[in-house]
């Protein structure tokens, strides 16, 4: 694993500048979120659109490269956790606004061996706090959403108990970030995960977090 992910650093520096490997090769389970929810129909907002900046669309060709590797896949995201979209319809949290690129604009990428979940998030303009800045709410969002898909794509259904965020650099809207999550280690039916959340350059360390997901069933 140590030696694959070397070769990935070389191709890519910047994208794996801040990130830290997992401790120890964790235990995982096959769980696969396509026999719960059924997708067929629904669109894959994980698919680059015209509202995509340049850095993201570039950090999102070089995940799409590295699933060539076959350590990595790329995580289809629809509107839907589950199929419950008759009628009026319910809504995941992340994609409830129709128009693209104002509100949480991202994809994720998933690496089994490393117990690794990758966003690559554009904040819009609808998740502004301070000033031109995202609001930190939609900041822990983003972090729960993608350590803890990282935490079901290890371990099955989860939910969180806690999460933990230190703020570091104020986010601006529409920039282009790295969300980097891995399952630190698993203890009974406690998933405990690190994540933190670089700038598209690597260059700012915007957010560090912890978070504890307890596992279902
Ligand atoms: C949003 C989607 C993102 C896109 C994903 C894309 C693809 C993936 C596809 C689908 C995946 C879907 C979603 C992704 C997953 C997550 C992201 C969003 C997650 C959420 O948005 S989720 C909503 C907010 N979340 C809650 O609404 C939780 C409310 N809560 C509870 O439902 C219970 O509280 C529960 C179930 C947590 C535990 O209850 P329980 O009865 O099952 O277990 P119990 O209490 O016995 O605890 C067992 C052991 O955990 C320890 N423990 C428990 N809590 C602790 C704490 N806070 N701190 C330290 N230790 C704790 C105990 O001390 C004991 O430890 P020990 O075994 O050592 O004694």
């Amino acid at each position: 694993m140590l030696r694959s992910y070397s070769r990935l650093f070389q191709r890519y520096p910047t994208i794996f500048t801040l990130t830290r490997l997992p401790t120890a090769r964790l235990q995982t389970c096959h769980f696969s979120i396509s026999s719960t929810c059924p997708t067929e129909g629904l669109r894959d907002f994980g698919l680059p659109n015209a509202t995509w900046g340049p850095n993201l669309r570039n950090l999102y060709d070089k995940f799409l490269d590295l699933t060539n590797t076959g350590l990595w896949r790329r995580i289809p995201s629809h509107n839907t956790t589950v199929n419950h979209l008759e009628g009026i319809g319910k809504r995941m949290f992340l994609r409830n606004i129709d128009e693209d690129g104002v509100g949480f604009e991202y994809c994720m990428f998933y690496n089994k061996a490393e117990s690794r979940m990758v966003c690559l998030f554009q904040p819009g303009p609808y998740l502004e706090g301070p000033p031109g800045y995202a609001h930190g709410g939609s900041i822990a969002t983003i972090i729960d959403s993608t350590a803890g898909a990282g935490a079901v794509y290890t371990c099955g259904s989860v939910m969180t108990a806690n999460l933990n965020i230190n703020y570091l650099k104020p986010i601006p809207l529409g920039c282009t970030l790295l969300v980097d999550s891995y399952v630190e280690k698993i203890e009974g039916r406690k998933v405990y995960s690190r994540c933190h959340i670089q700038s598209h350059d690597a260059l700012i360390l915007h957010t560090e977090a912890m978070a504890l997901y307890i596992k279902l069933g």
